[in-house]
């Protein structure tokens, strides 16, 4: 059996028509697929832990169409069932799990690809505890999750009217570059303490530090270029002392990973990285914000199967 979890408002509702037309061309696959449709936000978390429960021994596969943010939920309505095989069609905005797992980032192609036997193979998601919820109550993660600045326009960007609006107009690359401009006039640089591998780092000054499953984070930016799926560590990228204007051209440059040659970006690497500050920080992980003070972010401890490259 084949499990979709589509999420219909993802990409215009997008999601939904392309998997109907794809059943409709495939009619030997009647029978051997099911489609489970989001219904409000957040619904795919449950949604996909009655799945796990009720279909685990006959699923051969559990296909994700919708963004980022619906993978994100996705997974989290897995932690306890890892054994589940997992697909992604991307018909969001960003997309960066699709570029990070170097799939097609065309929908339909993703999906006759995952028919035609792409295989699946292992993946190392990351956890994280904000203010250390207890053990059971973590979180997961499959691309990235940042502390300040991003975070901060990732807040933004979630809250305004005109992300809907631009994405209407098919301007969605303007959506993050709004948010970056109005989040940089109010801004204020954090400074706290990273324990990373049990080695402390006092970083003042900080625009943004993120923890990275593979190099691309807010539609497409390459923020940790080095960053390679694996089960040891993640790539960690700090941006810190930098002056508004010089960060401006910083970001105009992630688009093509050059920036990791300023001065100014620290590249480290970590597998147990515990956050800690004075005061409240914003945090993004794919894209779904928080805030907090403590924070400890680790790989978690297997590996699943999602089908990539
Ligand atoms: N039926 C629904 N009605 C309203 N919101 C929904 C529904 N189903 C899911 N959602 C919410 O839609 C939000 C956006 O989904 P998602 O992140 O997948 O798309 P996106 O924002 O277009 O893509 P990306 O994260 O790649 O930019 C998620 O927060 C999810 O909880």
């Amino acid at each position: 059996m084949h499990i979709f979890i589509i999420n219909p408002t993802a990409g215009k509702g997008k999601g939904r028509k392309i998997v109907e037309e794809f059943l409709r061309d495939h009619p030997q696959l009647k029978g051997r697929c099911k489609t489970f449709h989001t219904k409000y936000e957040g619904h795919a978390t449950s949604l996909a832990e009655q799945i796990a429960v009720m279909h685990h021994e006959r699923m051969k596969q559990l296909i994700v169409v919708g963004g980022d943010g619906t993978f994100y939920e996705v997974l989290n309505g897995l932690k306890d069932h890892p054994n589940i095989h997992l697909a992604f069609v991307p018909v969001g905005s960003g997309n960066d799990l699709a570029r990070g797992l170097k799939t097609s980032l065309n929908p339909k192609r993703q999906l006759n690809a995952l028919f035609a036997g792409m295989k699946g193979k292992p993946y190392w998601f990351g956890t994280y505890r904000p203010d250390l919820l207890a053990k059971n109550r973590l979180k997961l993660f499959a691309s990235t999750i940042g502390f300040g600045f991003d975070a901060e326009i990732t807040e933004r960007v979630n809250a305004s009217r005109y992300k809907r609006f631009l994405n209407k107009l098919h301007l969605s690359f303007l959506i993050y570059i709004i948010g970056i401009l109005a989040t940089l006039i109010t801004f204020q640089p954090k400074t706290f303490e990273a324990k990373i591998d049990g080695k402390s780092h006092y970083f003042k000054n900080v625009w943004l530090i993120t923890l990275s499953n593979h190099p691309y984070f807010g539609g497409g930016m390459k923020i940790a270029p080095k960053a390679k799926n694996n089960q040891q560590h993640f790539s960690i990228t700090v941006v810190h002392n930098i002056s508004k204007i010089k960060l401006l051209f910083l970001f105009l440059s992630i688009f093509v990973g050059k920036h990791t040659r300023f001065k100014e970006v620290e590249e480290l690497t970590g597998s147990r990285i515990e956050i800690n500050s004075s005061k409240e920080l914003s945090y993004q992980a794919d894209g779904v914000t928080g805030r907090c003070y403590r924070c400890l972010i680790e790989k978690e401890d297997r590996s699943r199967l999602i089908k990539r490259k």
